[in-house]
């Protein structure tokens, strides 16, 4: 039984279709990303996991349930961080844990928890005296309260500075290690790059690619880049191994980008062609293609407004 299990999921608000048929699984201890644009449907899709939203139609289970109609069942199971933290302001910490420790079945002592996120000094402080980063710890202690089996995380390092933002990543890694299941959505690619055992980048709700990091990565070729020299006009530029630049302007200067498939070769074509023009490359640069290649391309692909 897969833990988590989406199929042909479509949500609708009104007349606009949020969520547009996407299928999913994820297994038991497995970290599962769900990137994607804005609006791009992330969000309408872990309201449907976590039981807050019927679906509308597809197939949705959490556990072998269905996470709407079996929520009484399910929800002691689950840990659920929001994307926006709902705490009482005049609450302290301490008094904000105690609350929940009250709703929760055999819950984690308040101690343990604040020291799993980092907030043991801060039991006296006011929730509304946290800063953003403190905000979204409190939130993630709240979800690891119940001890849960399977973990729903709404962009949970946003806010945070780069050090809290790791600190939180090895969390997240020793759950998913001691065999908690994890589906976080993130707008930081480097998070889901370092965290997700696969994922799915949505646009406009459908999933455009998933997989893990390097099955999305694969077949997106490779990049080629350079500042196009000052004599040379841009229809005079070489094909590499029959790939055609794509001119961007970056600081004022005309830089050639190409899209290839196989470094070695593209880049012994573009130093023949430099050497026998005698030109010298600004900027040259080769690279694999990243997680942030194929997002922005999946993105560009139907941009907002288009019609499929
Ligand atoms: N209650 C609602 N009523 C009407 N439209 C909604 C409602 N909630 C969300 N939407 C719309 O549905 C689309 C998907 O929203 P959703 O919040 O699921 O996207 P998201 O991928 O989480 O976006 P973001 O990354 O910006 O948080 C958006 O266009 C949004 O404006």
């Amino acid at each position: 039984m897969q833990t988590i299990l989406v199929n042909e999921l479509r949500q609708r608000y009104g007349d606009f279709e949020a969520v547009g048929g996407i299928s999913f699984e994820v297994g038991e201890g497995e970290l599962f990303a769900l990137l994607g644009t804005n609006g791009a449907g992330k969000t309408t899709t872990l309201e449907t996991l976590e039981g807050f939203r019927n679906a509308g139609s597809g197939t949705v289970r959490v556990l072998g349930h269905d996470p709407y109609r079996e929520r009484r069942a399910l929800r002691p199971q689950l840990g659920i961080m929001l994307q926006e933290a709902g705490f009482f302001a005049d609450l302290t910490v301490a008094e904000t844990v105690d609350q929940w420790r009250r709703f929760t079945p055999s819950p984690r002592e308040r101690d343990e928890v604040l020291g799993m996120v980092g907030l043991p000094q801060q039991t006296e402080v006011r929730t509304r005296q946290l800063s953003g980063g403190q905000k979204r710890r409190l939130d993630l202690a709240l979800a690891l309260l119940g001890r849960p089996r399977v973990l729903f995380l709404d962009e949970p390092t946003t806010g945070m500075d780069p050090e809290a933002r790791h600190a939180t990543w090895k969390i997240v890694r020793e759950l998913v290690a001691d065999g908690t299941t994890v589906l976080l959505t993130t707008h930081y690619l480097e998070e889901a790059e370092q965290l997700a055992d696969r994922l799915a980048i949505m646009h406009r709700g459908r999933i455009e690619v998933a997989g893990t990091v390097a099955d999305v990565v694969a077949g997106q070729g490779d990049r080629i880049t350079f500042r196009v020299p000052d004599r040379v006009p841009v229809s005079d530029l070489p094909t590499l191994c029959g790939a055609v630049a794509d001119i961007a302007v970056e600081s004022g200067r005309a830089v050639a980008g190409y899209r290839v498939q196989g470094l070695q070769a593209s880049l012994y074509e573009l130093l023949r062609w430099a050497e026998h023009h005698r030109l010298e490359l600004d900027g040259l640069q080769a690279r694999s293609a990243s997680l942030e290649d194929v997002f922005l391309h999946t993105a560009a692909a139907t941009p907002e407004g288009a019609v499929r």
